[in-house]
């Protein structure tokens, strides 16, 4: 399947997201996560810097989920039975996703003592 043209990758790519959004509940939450954020954005016009800032956390948090709902659907394919292995590899992923939504709270809580000072 390589050497496809660009327009049947970007097909491919938002196949991918809308499975993601489909089957990844929490994916879902981190979604409803970003709207409420951009609403807030929206109502607070902050400087360009922030909304950047802001931009990228939530781009880390969202593709940390993806990378993290694709490694599950392939070992889970892969590998259906019970191994502390693959139970590694899933804590290691979920773990990233951890990271990620620390780094966005606190840029959240940065962006909220900005707005108070
Ligand atoms: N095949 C397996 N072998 C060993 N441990 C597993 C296996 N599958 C899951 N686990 C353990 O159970 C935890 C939860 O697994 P699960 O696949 O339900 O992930 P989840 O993050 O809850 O996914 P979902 O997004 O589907 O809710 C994993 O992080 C891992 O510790």
């Amino acid at each position: 399947m390589k050497g496809q043209s660009f327009i049947k990758r970007l097909g491919f790519a938002l196949h991918g997201l809308r499975l993601a959004v489909a089957r990844e509940r929490s994916l879902r939450t981190h979604l409803l996560a970003a709207t409420a954020l951009l609403a807030v954005l929206l109502a607070t016009r902050p400087a360009p810097l922030w909304w950047a800032l802001l931009a990228l956390t939530v781009g880390l948090v969202l593709v940390a989920e993806l990378f993290n709902s694709a490694l599950e659907t392939l070992l889970d394919h892969l590998h259906p039975d019970q191994h502390p292995e693959i139970g590694a590899a899933k804590d290691i992923a979920a773990g990233a996703v951890l990271v990620a939504c620390a780094v966005a709270v606190l840029a959240g809580a940065a962006f909220l003592l900005d707005g108070l000072a």
